[in-house]
C-alpha cells in the first residue's frame, strides 16, 4: 500500500533517483540547480511506500493566455513518474486525484511523453506546433517588404526587461502562452546552456526596434556527422508581418550557417507565406504540443472571451472530476459577457471533457469532433454555433516547455 502526500525539499534526492530510473537518465550534480529551482516553485506530490518515494509529479502554478486576451491560472504539470516496479496500479491516478483535490486552478497543462497516458485523465492536445526549416544558404527573398527597423543584439543578462513587454503583447494576441516572471525568463527561456542540446551556443537576443524580437542559438558544423552549421530559433515574436520578415531575413543572413530551424512555430506561422520561393521553407512536422485539462469547467468557460454570442447546453462527461460532470448552460451575451452554470435543460451537445479541452483555446473545431464521432450534436447547427463563439483570430500556440 502507498500513501500520497506532499514532497518536502529534504526528499529531493529521492525525486532525482526516481526520475533517473523512470526517464532513463543520469542527473549530474551540476544539472540539479535548475531543476531544484523548478521543483521549489512547484506543488510537489509524491506516493510513498514504506517511506520510499515510488511516484511523483510537480505542478507549477502558472497563468496561461486564453482567447480574448486575458489569462487564467493554470497548473503546469511536469516530471510525472512512477517506479517501473509499481506502474499500472493506480499510482499516477492517485497522485493526480490528490492534485485536483488540493488545487483550485481552473486549468492544468502538460507535455506528454506518450499520448495514451493522459486522455483518460481529461487532457487533450490543445495547441499544435510546426517544426520548420528555412534554407539559410542564400539571401532570403521575401514577398513582403521587411520593416526598416534597427536590429540590435541585446546581452541575454537582463534581456527580459526589453523582451517582456513585447512578449506580453504577443500573449494578449495569442492564446496558449504562459506568463513569465524574471526568474522564468532567466532560467527557462534564456539559460546559458540549452537543457536539451549542449552542442548549441549561448542564447542570442536580437530586438527589432520596439516591435519584435528573436531568441536563437547557433551551432557550428559537425564534421563527424557532416551536419551543417545552423541557427536554432527558440522564439520569435513580432507586432507585424513586416517586422517578422525583417527578423527572418536577419536570421537567414547570419554568416557561416546554412540552415535556420525551429522545433516549435505556430501552425499559422507567417514564414511560409512571407518567402518569395516556397521551396526554401520546409514544414517537417506538425506535432501536438501543449495538452490541456479543464479542471473547473464553469470557471474555464466563463473566463475566456468569445467571438460571437451563443446560448447552448453542453452535456459533459468527466469520470474523474464529478463537479464537471453533467449539463451546463453556456451563455455569451452580445457584449461578450459569458456565463456558465448547471442546468437541467435538454443538451444541445454531448462531449467528453477532454474534447472540450481540444477546442477550448481554439485549436480543434467542435464540428470536426462531431464529424469524427467524438462529440454528439443533438440540436442541428449547435456545433457550428459553438465554433463561431470559440473562434480565435490566431491559432493557439505555446512557446514554453516544462
Ligand atoms: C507531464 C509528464 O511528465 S509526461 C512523463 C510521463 N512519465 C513517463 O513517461 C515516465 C515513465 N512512465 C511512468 O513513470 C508511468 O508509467 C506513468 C507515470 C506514465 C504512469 O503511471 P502509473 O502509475 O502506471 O499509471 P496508473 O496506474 O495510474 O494508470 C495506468 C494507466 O495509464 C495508462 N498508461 C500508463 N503508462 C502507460 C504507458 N507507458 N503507455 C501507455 N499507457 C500507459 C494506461 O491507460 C494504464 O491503464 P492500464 O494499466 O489499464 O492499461
Amino acid at each position: 500500500m502507498f500513501i500520497v502526500r506532499d514532497v518536502p525539499e529534504s526528499d529531493f534526492d529521492q525525486v532525482y533517483e526516481l526520475n533517473d530510473i523512470a526517464f532513463h537518465e543520469r542527473t549530474k550534480e551540476d544539472d540539479r540547480d535548475s531543476t531544484d529551482w523548478l521543483f521549489r516553485r512547484a506543488h510537489r506530490i509524491g506516493a510513498y511506500e514504506d517511506g520510499r518515494l515510488i511516484g511523483f509529479l510537480a505542478a507549477l502554478p502558472m497563468h496561461i493566455s486564453i482567447p480574448g486576451g486575458a489569462t487564467l491560472p493554470c497548473l503546469g504539470v511536469t516530471y510525472v513518474c512512477v517506479l517501473p516496479t509499481h506502474t499500472r496500479r493506480g499510482v499516477l491516478t492517485a497522485i493526480l486525484d490528490r492534485m485536483w483535490a488540493d488545487r483550485a486552478e481552473p486549468l492544468a497543462a502538460l507535455y506528454v511523453s506518450k499520448a495514451r497516458i493522459y486522455g483518460r485523465h481529461g487532457f487533450a492536445a490543445a495547441t499544435h506546433a510546426l517544426h520548420v526549416d528555412l534554407d539559410g544558404d542564400r539571401p532570403l527573398e521575401l514577398r513582403v517588404e521587411p520593416a526598416e527597423v534597427p536590429l540590435r543584439l541585446v546581452p541575454p543578462d537582463g534581456a527580459h526587461k526589453v523582451l517582456a513587454p513585447l512578449y506580453e503583447r504577443a500573449m494578449a494576441r495569442r492564446a496558449g502562452q504562459f506568463a513569465r516572471d524574471t526568474e522564468w525568463w532567466e532560467r527557462a527561456v534564456l539559460p546559458d546552456e540549452d537543457p536539451n542540446d549542449d552542442g548549441l551556443g549561448a542564447p542570442r537576443v536580437v530586438v527589432a526596434g520596439d516591435s519584435g524580437y528573436a531568441v536563437y542559438r547557433t551551432k557550428g558544423e559537425d564534421t563527424a556527422s557532416d551536419a551543417p552549421a545552423l541557427v536554432y530559433v527558440v522564439e520569435l515574436e513580432a507586432d507585424s508581418a513586416q517586422v517578422e520578415a525583417a527578423l527572418w531575413r536577419y536570421l537567414a543572413s547570419i554568416g557561416l550557417t546554412w540552415r535556420v530551424g525551429s522545433l516549435a512555430r505556430p501552425v499559422d506561422d507567417l514564414l511560409p507565406l512571407l518567402v518569395a520561393d516556397g521551396d526554401v521553407v520546409t514544414v517537417k512536422k506538425r506535432w501536438p504540443a501543449l495538452w490541456l485539462r479543464l479542471s473547473d469547467v464553469p470557471a474555464a468557460l466563463s473566463g475566456r472571451g468569445y467571438a460571437a454570442p451563443v446560448d447552448l447546453v453542453l452535456d459533459i462527461a468527466d469520470e474523474r472530476l464529478p463537479a464537471n460532470h453533467g449539463r451546463f448552460r453556456l451563455t455569451v451575451a452580445a457584449g461578450g459577457h459569458a456565463g456558465c452554470g448547471r442546468t437541467d435543460d435538454r443538451a444541445d451537445l454531448s462531449l467528453h471533457v477532454r474534447d472540450l479541452a481540444a477546442a477550448y483555446l481554439g485549436d480543434t473545431p467542435v464540428s470536426t469532433l462531431v464529424r469524427a464521432g467524438l462529440v454528439t450534436e443533438h440540436t442541428p447547427g449547435a456545433a457550428r454555433r459553438l465554433d463561431a463563439a470559440l473562434h480565435t483570430p490566431l491559432a493557439p500556440f505555446t512557446a514554453d516547455e516544462f
